[in-house]
């Protein structure tokens, strides 16, 4: 009985005592900053950490989400955020959601601030998520500049233990279920959002989730087993190319007329080799620097598309505007002169032609590694040569008019038919008629689910007629043309007669 009585009393004098030395150490504090000059003061405050380090029984380690002059996001931190969203969010009270791979399932993340336990050969250790908020706050509009960091925290008896095995296995395994679980992402440069700081991404990302595969692609099959091996291969060679001191990354040109699956075979490639996309849209793209800025964000792993290369710059027509501006007389002044042309209008993208080909294979194009960069052009001619020379883009691919074997892909794919009566018509037709996949996809399309189950003759028909428009309108297209020619052909000769 007595002691519950005294026991309360005793509590709230030490409480006081406690409290009335932590304010007198603070008012001294304050004092010794007001008056002390600043050796004393560096000295007092060394002297306080070290006493309280060494009070203090655990070690820190801070892992940042970016850190230092770094431009790209720190791998480390990537594969800790992996490993504690499966190991200890069955311990964390506050978790973030994100969408994991392929939409099916959420994936569960520690939020800011929480504090998980892991156990590793029977130590504990202790994990932290938190942020910092750059005091410098650029535009009011835009988000203040903020850093996120994991703090780990153990006891330092483990020190080596942790710093050794532990951090490996954190690592190890990281990288493992973040490649596991990841979602496909498919980046994109072309929106408005502006950077508030340097560690904020200038690519804007979305689930990707194209269905496209090379199975589902209509293409002769030994050209599409051909592409298959090769990026397969590319996929498996880090050690050649390490050999050999090539940078780890390819390069692709698809071209041929709209509609002939180009877009559809990055998607395709994307899904074979489990690849993020990036999806550069170049005019988009300040200058060169911005480029570079660009490049070095996107990760391995990864495919980096231009598409339509020809129509985003003006690349060919750049070199030559250079090349007269450089006859002309004056050339350097001139030279400038052209370069600075853009400034004007903030809008218009000054990417030049170097500054791409140095995106695709200059000393920073190195960075990351297994990476493959794909343009697609309708036509290739209007391109500069340097831009698609081998070893620029190793691996050109022409994706043309539908073929017999890309409608049977086709056929199969859309009305789940493998063989028919009609195919032989189809097969006589299909050369002449140069008609796109894009095409013979929209006349297959089924009109309603009982359309695809009953009445694939009625589709092939329709095709058939599709086929017999095209044939006689290439046919009327070449006899116009050889009219054409032939008339230029007879005024060349009467000019020649003349003169
Ligand atoms: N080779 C193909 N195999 C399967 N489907 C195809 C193929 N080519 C085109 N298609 C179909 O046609 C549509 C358009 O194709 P896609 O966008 O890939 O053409 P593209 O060559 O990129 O055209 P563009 O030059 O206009 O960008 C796709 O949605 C796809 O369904
Ligand atoms: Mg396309």
């Amino acid at each position: 009985m007595k002691m519950a009585v005294i026991a309360p009393k005793t509590m709230a004098e030490m409480w006081t005592t406690v409290g009335s030395t932590i304010a007198s150490f603070v008012f001294v504090w304050a004092i010794i900053c007001q008056y002390c000059p600043n050796e004393l003061r560096r000295y007092v405050e060394k002297n306080t950490h070290r006493l309280a380090s060494f009070f203090y029984p655990y070690i820190r380690v801070s892992i940042h989400e970016f850190t230092g002059t770094h431009l790209k996001r720190s791998e480390a931190y990537a594969a800790v955020e992996a490993y504690l969203s499966v190991n200890s969010s069955n311990s964390a009270k506050r978790l973030q959601a994100e969408m994991g791979k392929d939409s099916k399932k959420l994936v569960l993340t520690m939020d800011e601030n929480e504090k998980v336990t892991d156990e590793f050969q029977g130590v504990k250790v202790w994990w932290v998520l938190s942020k910092i908020v750059s005091p410098q706050r650029s535009i009011a509009y835009y988000p203040e500049p903020e850093t996120r960091f994991y703090k780990l925290t153990f006891h330092k008896q483990y020190r080596e233990m942790i710093s050794e095995s532990y951090l490996e296995h954190v690592m190890k395994n990281g990288k493992e279920i973040g490649v596991k679980f990841r979602q496909r992402k498919l980046y994109t440069n072309g929106g408005t959002y502006k950077r508030s700081s340097l560690k904020q991404t200038m690519w804007s990302h979305i689930a990707f989730e194209h269905p496209a595969t090379f199975e589902t692609m209509a293409m002769e099959p030994e050209k599409k087993q051909e592409i298959m091996e090769d990026l397969l291969t590319f996929s498996q060679s880090k050690d050649f190319y390490a050999r050999i001191g090539k940078a780890w990354k390819r390069g692709y040109l698809l071209y041929g007329p709209p509609g002939t699956g180009k877009s559809t075979m990055i998607a395709a490639m994307a899904n074979l080799l489990n690849y993020d996309v990036y999806d550069l849209e170049l005019t988009a793209v300040k200058d060169n620097t911005e480029l570079r800025k660009l490049l070095i964000e996107t990760t391995s792993k990864s495919i980096v598309v231009i598409e339509d290369v020809d129509c985003s710059l003006d690349l060919t027509g750049q070199r030559k505007k250079l090349e007269k501006a450089t006859e002309d007389q004056n050339e350097q002044g001139k030279k400038e002169t052209y370069l600075k042309e853009p400034r004007e209008e903030s809008n218009i993208s000054r990417v030049t032609l170097s500054g791409l080909l140095n995106f695709i294979d200059g000393l920073w194009s190195a960075c990351g590694g297994e990476r493959i960069i794909v343009f697609t052009t309708n036509y290739m001619e209007k391109l500069d040569p340097a831009l698609i020379r081998r070893g620029r883009m190793d691996k050109h691919v022409e994706l043309s008019y539908c073929s017999f074997e890309g409608f049977k892909v086709l056929v199969k794919n859309y009305l789940k038919v493998e063989a028919h009566p009609l195919f032989e018509s189809i097969k006589q037709l299909i050369d002449e008629a140069k008609i796109t996949p894009a095409d013979i996809a929209e006349t297959l399309m089924p009109k309603s689910q009982r359309e695809e189950e009953e009445d694939a003759e009625k589709c092939l028909s329709k095709l058939i007629r599709v086929l017999e428009d095209a044939k006689k309108e290439v046919a009327m297209k070449e006899e116009s043309r050889a009219k054409d020619d032939s008339l230029l052909q007879d005024k060349q000769e009467t000019e020649k007669s003349l003169n």
